[in-house]
């Protein structure tokens, strides 16, 4: 019988061939997904202590060293010439080529995180993470969360050790305003910095790329189509730049209804000044959602990462705005997390800390929806789960 670190020998020689045999690229989504979860969970589970250490201790340099690579076009130019020596990389990058040592360093780092490939001594290559660095949820994700979220981040320590870790609930004092030694709320704050605004927008239109919609698992046309073109029959609140009924009018190109996006002021003004390709004939209003909603009779209200923003007390007057809204055939969609009690993946327990430090506000299980809901006096129809990778469901809720 083969020994355990025999049987661990002849593992690492059947990972590097498959590795090296280029299937990677023909894996479906799922296999590849399964695949990416085992080799995650053997590695963590084989990590020597020291490098344990070593590895959380310096977490913090990642983000910043990944700014650097998009912001001087490191990762762009690999992308698109494949492969080039740090000479070629350095005239065709903005690094000032007597920075030609700093590039060197840059590039071994990452080279070492696998942010690159380095097949010869001076040669580097693309790889998938350089791609992910470019792609249009990396150039705005990157930036937005190093200039945004991580100040937050850092004071969360310090902000619960004052509070002895009570759980954070008050979004007029969570660790945002620590962090960002201010007074104004996250999304004020946002509108004051205009170029985190343009990464904040960016970044919710391409957060969720790569994975499947709500639209992949309800007959939106089927269940929602108005009797005639006057209708509204979809009312994206608070829908940043309208990405999602752009969604909708292309997977339905002859829906019946009219299709409205709301959000703040500014975020309207963005997406009308400098419409996203497929915005025509969606209409726009300037909405805050704390006041009485007031398209009335819409077939459908749709709050895609609305709730996950606020605390309960904040959700249910957003609700409750809706829902003096509604008529009979009226349903609210809320397009959210609903995080499993065992097992939660790690892009959605990221983001429920990310809510409270920002925001005071949480991702929530079937148990915080149900009991948020009912608060609001409304009622679960149905859930459909439709991504595994964050647990996103859509909620269709009625008045109870
Ligand atoms: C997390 S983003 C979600 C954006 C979009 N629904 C999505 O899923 O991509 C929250 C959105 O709420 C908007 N927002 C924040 N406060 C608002 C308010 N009081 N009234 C209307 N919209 C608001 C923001 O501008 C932003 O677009």
């Amino acid at each position: 019988m083969a020994s355990p670190s025999n049987e661990a020998s002849a593992l690492t020689d059947k990972i590097n061939t498959f590795l090296s045999s280029g299937a990677l690229g023909s894996l479906d989504p799922g296999a590849r997904r399964k695949l990416s979860e085992a080799a995650r969970k053997l590695n963590l589970a084989t990590e020597a202590i020291g490098d344990t250490v070593h590895r959380i201790v310096h977490s913090p340099l990642q983000l910043p060293l990944a700014l650097i690579g998009v912001e001087t076009r490191l990762f762009e130019v690999l992308t698109e010439e494949k492969e080039a020596t740090n000479a070629e990389l350095a005239s065709m990058t903005s690094v000032d080529p007597v920075l030609m040592m700093c590039i060197e360093r840059l590039l071994r780092y990452y080279q070492s995180f696998g942010m690159i490939d380095q097949p010869a001594d001076n040669l580097y290559r693309v790889n998938n993470i350089t791609s992910a660095m470019v792609s249009h949820g990396g150039r705005a994700g990157v930036p937005f969360d190093l200039g945004t979220l991580v100040p937050a981040f850092n004071a969360l320590p310090e902000f619960l050790r004052r509070t002895n870790y009570a759980n954070v609930t008050d979004g007029a004092n969570c660790p945002w305003y620590l962090g960002h030694q201010t007074d104004k709320q996250a999304f004020e704050w946002v509108k004051e910095h205009p170029d985190m605004m343009g990464h904040f927008m960016s970044w919710m239109v391409s957060q969720r790329d790569g994975l499947p919609m709500f639209l992949d698992v309800i007959d939106f046309e089927k269940e929602f189509a108005g009797q005639d073109a006057n209708e509204v029959v979809f009312v994206d609140i608070g829908g940043a730049l309208g990405h999602q009924c752009i969604a909708l009018r292309k997977k339905h190109p002859n829906l019946t209804g009219r299709i409205i996006l709301q959000d703040m002021e500014e975020v309207i003004q963005q997406a009308t000044t400098r419409p996203l390709p497929g915005f025509e004939g969606i209409e726009t209003q300037s909405h805050d959602f704390f006041m009485p909603q007031p398209v009335k009779g819409a077939r459908a209200y749709y709050l895609r990462n609305i709730l996950h923003d606020w605390p309960d007390h904040k959700c249910i007057q957003i609700l409750e705005n809706i829902k003096s809204a509604m008529t009979k055939d009226s349903r609210i969609l809320i397009d959210e997390m609903v995080l499993p009690e065992r097992g939660a993946p790690w892009r959605a327990t990221q983001l429920d800390l990310a809510m409270s430090t920002c925001f005071a506000a949480m991702e929530r299980s079937r148990a915080d929806w149900d009991s948020l809901l009912d608060k609001a006096g409304l009622s679960i129809l149905k859930v459909w789960k439709y991504t595994d990778e964050v647990d996103d469901c859509i909620i269709v809720a009625v008045p109870s």
